[in-house]
C-alpha cells in the first residue's frame, strides 16, 4: 500500500542574474528562488497495482518517484510505502522496492553482468540458492543467456536494459518504481520491455509505478493514471475514463478505394486523410451511429474502425489547457 498525504517538494536554486553588476554582486550575496515541484498531493495505490505517472515536461514525476524511493525529501507532508517512510531509508524498504531510470545504470560499466548481478547479491545478502533460481528466471525471461560474459560497455542499448532490468530484480522486490524504462529502445524491445514488466507484477503481485512519456507503454501497462501538472495533481483514476471524459468523442476511420469521395459526406462530417492511408472524422459519441449509416452506405469502403482518441491527442488537450482541473 502507498499512501501520499499533502506532500509538497521545492527545490531552492540559485538565481541566474543577467546584468554585470548583478552577477558581480551575486558573488558576494548569492539570491536564491523556490522552484515548487509537488504541491499538496494526495492519493493512494493497493498492493499490486500499476499506475501511471503523467505530466508534462517538469511537472514533477521524477521528484515523485524519487521522494517514494526515499532519495529525497519532502518539504511538506508525508509518503508511506508499505508501511515504511521511504526517506527513512531502513534497509528493509530498500530490500522491498526497486527504481529502473531509463539512461542510468547501475551495472558497472567495465564488468560482464554477472559480476555485476554477483555484487548485488552480497550487497543485499541473497542466499545463493535463491539467488540462483531468481536469475535463472530473469535470464530466461530477458533471454540474457549470450550478454551474461560481455562487458557491459560493449552491450547494445536495448540488451543492456534487459540486464539492467535483472539487476534491479534480483531481490524480487514488491514495490516496482519505473521512471521512463523504455527510452530510446526501439519499439521491438519497448513492446518486450513492456511484456516484461506485465509479467513480473502477475508473477509476484508487485506495485508498478510506471512514467513515461511512450503512450503506448502507459496505455499497455498502467489501467490506472494520475495526472500532474505544475506540481498539481489533476487527474487520478481510471486510465479510459480519463481519455472519455477530457475527449468525449470517437475516431471512426476507414480505408476507400474509390476516387473522389461525395462532397455533400466531406463536408458534413470533415473527413480527411490520416497518414497511413485511412480516412476519419471525429465525432461526438452520440454522432456515431449516423456517421456509421453514412459510410457503409459508401460502396468502396472497407476496414471500418470506431476507437477511443489516443492518449496522446487526450494529453495535448490536457497540458494545453488552462483549467485543467475540469479533467479531474
Ligand atoms: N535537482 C533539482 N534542482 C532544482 N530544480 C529541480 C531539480 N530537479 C527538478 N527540478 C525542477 O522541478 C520541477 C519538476 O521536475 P521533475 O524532474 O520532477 O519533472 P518531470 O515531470 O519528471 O519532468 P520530465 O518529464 O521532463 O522528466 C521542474 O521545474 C524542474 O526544473
Amino acid at each position: 500500500m502507498i499512501e501520499v498525504a499533502g506532500l509538497s517538494k521545492s527545490y531552492w536554486v540559485h538565481r541566474r542574474e543577467q546584468h554585470f553588476g548583478a552577477v558581480v554582486a551575486s558573488l558576494f550575496r548569492r539570491r536564491t528562488e523556490e522552484v515548487v515541484a509537488l504541491r499538496d498531493v494526495h492519493f493512494s495505490i493497493r498492493d499490486g497495482e500499476r499506475v501511471g505517472f503523467l505530466g508534462p515536461n517538469g511537472a514533477g514525476k521524477t521528484t515523485l518517484m524519487k521522494v517514494l524511493c526515499g532519495l529525497l525529501h519532502p518539504s511538506g507532508g508525508s509518503a508511506r510505502v508499505d508501511g515504511y517512510v521511504p526517506y527513512e531509508r531502513a534497509p528493509d524498504y530498500l530490500r522491498r522496492m526497486t527504481m529502473v531510470m531509463g539512461g542510468k545504470s547501475q551495472l558497472i560499466w567495465d564488468l560482464p553482468p554477472a559480476d555485476s548481478f554477483e555484487m548485488i547479491r552480497a550487497v543485499y545478502g541473497i542466499p545463493s540458492a535463491t539467488f540462483r533460481v531468481t536469475l535463472g528466471e530473469l535470464v530466461d525471461l530477458l533471454a540474457l543467456g549470450p550478454l551474461m560474459h560481455k562487458p557491459t560497455r560493449q552491450l547494445s542499448l536495448g540488451e543492456r536494459m534487459r540486464c539492467e532490468f535483472a539487476a534491479a530484480l534480483l531481490h524480487q522486490p514488491k514495490v516496482l518504481f519505473l521512471d521512463e524504462p523504455t527510452i530510446g529502445l526501439d519499439a521491438g524491445m519497448q513492446a518486450a520491455v513492456r511484456d516484461f514488466i506485465l509479467a513480473y507484477n502477475r508473477a509476484h503481485g508487485a506495485t508498478v509505478l510506471l512514467t513515461s512519456h511512450y503512450m503506448q507503454d502507459v496505455a499497455a501497462i498502467c489501467p490506472r493514471v494520475v495526472v500532474i501538472n505544475h506540481g498539481t495533481l489533476v487527474y487520478d483514476g481510471d486510465l479510459r475514463d480519463f481519455v472519455r471524459t477530457v475527449k468525449p468523442e470517437k475516431v471512426v476511420s476507414f480505408r476507400w478505394s474509390g476516387s473522389v469521395l461525395p462532397g455533400p459526406l466531406l463536408a458534413a462530417w470533415a473527413l480527411r486523410p490520416t497518414p497511413d492511408g485511412r480516412i476519419e472524422a471525429r465525432v461526438g459519441n452520440e454522432r456515431v451511429p449516423e456517421l456509421v449509416r453514412a459510410v457503409m452506405a459508401l460502396p468502396e469502403m472497407a476496414d471500418l474502425m470506431i476507437e477511443d482518441p489516443s492518449l496522446d491527442d487526450v494529453l495535448r488537450e490536457v497540458y494545453g489547457q488552462a483549467g485543467v482541473e475540469a479533467a479531474a
